[in-house]
């Protein structure tokens, strides 16, 4: 008998096409967890999804999690499904809530995408001065920096309506490619579109995953002991050890959200981690990298602040402060 059999559990998450894929998908693994429990999706537009300007002036990627932790905290829903990428880095959780869990990550790598019709299927077969879509300023720098010719214009909106506007079935884009997570495109069966995949180890020619890139997060109430043990047996304890390593490299660098700042932890089979910073200027022309790798029982949150203490060293701080939050 199941504690939870009599009344559903309500998930928290965007009404987004990729939100709501990532919604089911955690329904359908509690459902597995406890036989007999049912779940019923609440899915919120936020004030984000909604803005059609540049995510900097309405107050950041936060305000795709706010509205929702709000929801939590109000005791609208009982727990909240993020992509870890968007909750914040430079400020605490809100008060009262936990991170149960962080599910396996997924492929963290950004992806190129062609319109319909291209021949492309590689960066290297772009022309000069070919455009390039994506609004993420660590995409742009990453991309200018290999190569400084292209073309980098934004685009904004679900991923569904930007392949729309990239194929010319929508106006408002002109691009010869878009750059975007596979994770998104996996969780709404469009990886058929992707003809290239950039490469994560932070050579010229790939393009380094955003803190927390691929990875859910499940919150809930800190006080709600059912629920909290219910997620806890979803987390990932690989994923959690290198979210926690990517985090602290973040808050160390008290990065805003238009900070062009790249974070990625990977794990080898005997497990030892290792983390790759990068902190770039807008324009990809000047950056600072650090790397480092510990064994497995290191404190994951270390690693973070050493890779953080090495990029302060080369100079990130100037250009973090060079870019306005907005
Ligand atoms: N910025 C929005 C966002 N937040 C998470 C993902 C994809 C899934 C993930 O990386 O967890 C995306 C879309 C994208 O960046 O293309």
């Amino acid at each position: 008998m199941s504690e939870f059999s009599d009344r559903p559990l309500r998930v928290g998450g965007r009404a987004s096409a990729m939100a709501l894929a990532q919604t089911e998908h955690v329904s359908r693994l509690l459902a597995r967890l406890e036989p007999g429990l049912r779940t019923e999706t609440v899915a919120t537009s936020t004030e984000a999804d909604r803005w059609p300007g540049e995510l900097s002036r309405l107050g950041g990627k936060g305000l795709f999690v706010k509205a929702i932790d709000e929801q939590l905290r109000r005791g609208e829903v009982d727990l909240a499904v993020h992509c870890l990428k968007d909750v914040p880095g430079d400020q605490p959780l809100p008060e009262g809530l936990t991170l149960a869990a962080v599910l396996p990550r997924a492929d963290a790598r950004d992806v190129l995408v062609v319109p319909a019709g291209s021949a492309v299927t590689s960066p290297g077969e772009l022309p000069a001065g070919a455009t390039l879509a994506t609004s993420s300023v660590r995409r742009r720098a990453q991309l200018l920096a290999a190569r400084p010719d292209l073309e980098i214009v934004p685009v904004r909106g679900a991923v569904g309506s930007r392949l729309e506007k990239l194929d010319g079935a929508r106006a408002g884009l002109r691009a010869d490619g878009l750059v975007l997570a596979r994770a998104g495109l996996e969780r709404l069966g469009l990886t058929g579109r992707i003809v290239h995949h950039f490469g994560v180890e932070g050579r010229a020619d790939g393009i380094v995953p955003a803190v927390g890139a691929g990875v859910l997060a499940l919150q809930c109430r800190a006080d709600d002991v059912p629920v909290t043990r219910l997620l806890a047996r979803l987390d990932d304890p690989r994923t959690r050890a290198e979210a926690s390593a990517e985090r602290a490299l973040l808050r160390g660098l008290r990065g805003h959200c238009n900070s062009p700042i790249a974070g990625h932890c990977t794990t080898e089979p005997d497990g030892r981690r290792t983390l790759r910073g990068l902190v770039f200027s807008p324009d990809g022309g000047r950056f600072v990298r650090a790397a480092a790798s510990r064994g497995p029982e290191a404190d994951p949150a270390a690693l973070g602040t050493e890779v953080c203490a090495e990029l302060l060293r080369q100079g990130a701080r100037e250009l973090i402060d060079s870019v306005q939050p907005g």
